[in-house]
């Protein structure tokens, strides 16, 4: 694997989520393989989960872990080649990515997107400069438009979590939030839900926010959420900004909010979210604290899907 940024670098989804399941089984299985390898995090956003989950899952493998918050701790970096680097920024990324693929055999990196600019965004600009001249292999701790090793996770957990012979239903369903946020995490679990293929697959949303269509792909839009509840079987809550105009806040409608009452139609859902959630929200304390909620056993996941791409990074296997 040279990169790990979509689900497009993965030859099999089926085959990587067993790979995690059975290091969840067994997680120091391999922990030779990392011995005198060194991964580099570098954030440029904040984090928890990736920050934490990676870190443990290296470690699993044997490997060294440096994390560097470069958005605090590093030069204002200069992303646009070409530049006369007269202004704040101190530092190109032509020089800070290949300087830190000299340190680290693997890179990581968290890039947000701006939110202003869409063309720019959605061109993964940010962590394909990183790719560009980092001159080692790159996984995505979350970029402008996607979340891979979040998308794993989720696979992994709807996979364990699923003991009927049916295909379950998945709804992918927006909530409202604060402030702007961006489209990568539902990009990513659309993205990865289409390619893995084994749920019946729902997006809800208001009008206006609808995904862009090479993640949406072939699932079913439905616009009231009501209806799109009916017999899930696993409810994703997650907040996104307009793609349509973009970065905007076009709806606030609380009643989007996930309640029991939301719940009520579904087949006794299991309830999912990437975190962190803006409780009472997104989602009410009564469904986060309620039976029906699997946020912390999905976030326990995240290291399995870590381990499982950095060790088949190491592998040469992707
Ligand atoms: C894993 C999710 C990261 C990020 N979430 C936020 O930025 C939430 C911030 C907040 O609620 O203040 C997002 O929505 O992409
Ligand atoms: N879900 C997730 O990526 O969490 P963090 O932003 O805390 O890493």
């Amino acid at each position: 694997m040279k990169q790990f940024i979509s689900v497009d670098d993965v030859p099999s989804v089926p085959r990587l989520v067993d790979i995690a399941l059975d290091y969840k089984k067994q997680p120091f299985k391999d922990r030779a393989l990392g011995e005198n390898k060194t991964l580099g995090m570098i954030f440029l956003n904040p984090s928890l989960r990736t920050r934490l989950s990676t870190q443990v899952a290296a470690k699993n493998l044997g490997m060294e872990v440096v994390v560097f918050n470069i958005d605090k701790e590093g030069w204002q970096l200069e992303m646009n080649d070409g530049a006369v680097m007269n202004g704040n920024t101190s530092e190109h990324v032509k020089e800070a990515a290949a300087v830190m693929g000299q340190y680290f055999d693997i890179m990581a990196i968290r890039t947000f997107p701006g939110l202003k600019d869409k063309e720019a965004d959605y061109k993964e600009k940010y962590i394909n400069q990183f790719i560009k001249y980092a001159g080692v292999p790159v996984v995505s701790l979350e970029s402008a438009t996607l979340h891979p090793l979040q998308s794993l996770t989720d696979v992994i957990t709807i996979k364990e979590q699923w003991q009927q012979p049916r295909r379950p239903k998945v709804v992918l369903t927006w909530a409202p939030h604060v402030k702007p946020l961006p489209q990568a995490v539902p990009n990513s679990f659309a993205q990865w839900i289409n390619a893995w293929g084994e749920a019946d697959f729902v997006i809800t949303h208001p009008e206006g926010y609808e995904l862009d269509h090479k993640f949406s792909g072939n699932a079913q839009i439905e616009y009231n959420q009501d209806k799109a509840l009916e017999n899930a079987d696993f409810v994703y809550v997650k907040n996104w900004s307009s793609y349509k105009d973009y970065g905007k806040i076009t709806c606030t409608d609380s009643s989007w909010m996930v309640t029991n009452d939301k719940l009520k139609g579904t087949n006794q859902a299991k309830v999912m979210h990437c975190l962190p959630v803006r409780r009472n929200v997104v989602i009410a304390d009564e469904v986060l604290d309620g039976p029906q909620s699997i946020v912390i056993p999905e976030a326990a996941n995240r290291v399995w899907a870590a381990q499982a791409v950095l060790s088949e990074i190491l592998k040469g296997n992707i």
